[in-house]
């Protein structure tokens, strides 16, 4: 029985994540001093991108929590927009991603894995290889904005040897 090929989750950093996304979070001054000077703005901090012939959308997922260590299964993608995982809690919580593959159509790339923490929400850039939504902690309550269209805009790819993610 062979043994899972095991990753570790790192701790989510802008810099880390900017090959597959941007991450949103309070920190630092903000853009703006909007509202009478009673609210900071962190200002249009996402590349959000819906395609022709999609729309934006707001949904809210209310989801499982998983533990770790997580088994990964499946990696999926979006190819036709963005997709913004927004908690709408105060937990840490698990995000996945792969790189691309060698040639189109061709499987996913390595697995990466990063613990969010508290306060932290990201957004995957259009065709990015990801786990699903995956909240560690109840509530896993989130704000989803991604494309509404007709099409499925969903490709996924079940791994030939699943992959165990581990705490940082
Ligand atoms: N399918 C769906 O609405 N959610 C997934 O895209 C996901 O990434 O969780
Ligand atoms: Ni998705």
């Amino acid at each position: 029985m062979s043994a899972l090929r095991e990753i570790a989750a790192q701790p989510l950093t802008s810099s880390a994540f900017a090959p597959f996304g941007e991450v949103l979070e309070i920190g630092g001054a903000p853009d703006k001093i909007i509202n009478q000077g009673l609210c900071g703005r962190y200002h249009d901090r996402a590349a959000l991108d819906f395609g022709p012939g999609g729309r934006a959308g707001i949904s809210l997922f209310d989801a499982e929590p998983r533990s770790l260590p997580y088994r990964l299964e499946m990696v999926e993608r979006h190819p036709e927009g963005s997709q913004a995982f927004i908690p709408m809690h105060r937990n840490a919580w698990l995000v996945i991603t792969a790189e691309p593959g060698t040639g189109p159509g061709g499987p996913p790339g390595a697995v990466h894995a990063f613990v969010a923490a508290p306060g932290q929400a990201i957004n995957f850039h259009r065709g990015t290889w990801h786990g699903v939504l995956t909240p560690l902690h109840a509530p896993g309550v989130f704000a989803v904005v991604d494309r509404i269209g007709e099409s499925a805009n969903l490709e996924e790819h079940w791994l030939e040897e699943p992959v165990l993610i581990t705490g940082p």
